[in-house]
C-alpha cells in the first residue's frame, strides 16, 4: 500500500528504529526513510522531537510521532483495518503486553550496551545481569510461539531488534546466548522467519562493525 505521506527519521543500527520499521511492514505501509546524523541531527529532527531530539521519529501526514513503543502503538491503530493487530483487543491482555513493553525499554538496551562497552570484573557482573534479564523474558515466553501466544505482535516487535546486536554482545562478553537461553534463541530464529522482521534488521556483522566504530570513537578498547 503506498503511504507518500509517511516519513521516518531512522539511524539504521538503533534498536527503536528498527521496531517501527517491522511494524510498518507487517502492516504492509510503505514509507520513506530518512537517515539521521546523531552527532549533527538534521533541523527536521530537531523540529519533530524538540523534546528528546532522539530517532525513530515517525511523520504522518506531516505530524510527529515520537517513542518507538508510542510509534508502534500509533501505526497498530492507525492501519487498524489489516488483519493482524499487534496489540490485542482484550484490555487485560493488551496491559500484560505493554506491561513487557515497558520492561523491554527499562532493562533491554542497558544490559546489552553494558556487555558490548564493558571490560574486566564489571563486565562479568553486566553478563550475569543481561542473562538474568533474558531468562527472565525467557521464562515470560514459556512454551508459546510468540510472546503474545500464537501470532507475532506487539512484545515480539519490542525485543526482536535487540537480537541484531546479540553477535556483538556474544563476541564482546565471549558468552553463548543459545546456550543460556535455547527457548529465547529458537523464538529469536522463529521471528526471523518473517519477511516484516528479516527486511529492516541489519546482517550481526554490521552492527558488530559499527559497535567496533563507536568503541574507538569513545576511547572503549
Ligand atoms: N525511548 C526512545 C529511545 C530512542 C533512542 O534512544 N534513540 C537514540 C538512538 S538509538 C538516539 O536518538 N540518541 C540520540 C542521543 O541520545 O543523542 C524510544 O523508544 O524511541
Amino acid at each position: 500500500m503506498a503511504e507518500a505521506n509517511v516519513v521516518l527519521l531512522d539511524f539504521w543500527p538503533s534498536s527503536y528504529g528498527m521496531r517501527v520499521k517491522i511494524a510498518l511492514a507487517e502492516k504492509g505501509i510503505s514509507y520513506e526513510c530518512k537517515q539521521e546524523d546523531l552527532e549533527a541531527r538534521s533541523s527536521l529532527l530537531l523540529e519533530m522531537n524538540p523534546v528528546h531530539k532522539m530517532i525513530p521519529v515517525l511523520i504522518h501526514n506531516g505530524k510527529p510521532i515520537c517513542e518507538s513503543l508510542n510509534i508502534v502503538q500509533y501505526i497498530d491503530e492507525t492501519w487498524n483495518h489489516k488483519p493482524s493487530s499487534l496489540l490485542p483487543s482484550d484490555p487485560y491482555k493488551r496491559s500484560q503486553a505493554r506491561f513487557w513493553g515497558d520492561y523491554i525499554d527499562k532493562n533491554v538496551y542497558n544490559a546489552v550496551k553494558r556487555v558490548w562497552t564493558g571490560k574486566g570484573k564489571e563486565q562479568e557482573e553486566f553478563k550475569k545481569q543481561f542473562i538474568q534479564c533474558l531468562k527472565t523474558l525467557e521464562y515470560e515466553l514459556g512454551d508459546k510461539p510468540y510472546f503474545g501466544g500464537e501470532d507475532f505482535g506487539y512484545v515480539d516487535v519490542a525485543l526482536v531488534p535487540f537480537t541484531s546486536w546479540f553477535y556483538t554482545v556474544e563476541t564482546c562478553g565471549k558468552l553463548s546466548i543459545e546456550k543460556e537461553c535455547p527457548k529465547l534463541m529458537a523464538w529469536a530464529k522463529r521471528c526471523m522467519e518473517k519477511e516484516s522482521v528479516a527486511t529492516p534488521l541489519p546482517h550481526p556483522h554490521q552492527i558488530y562493525a559499527f559497535a567496533m566504530q563507536y568503541k574507538q570513537r569513545h576511547g572503549l578498547e
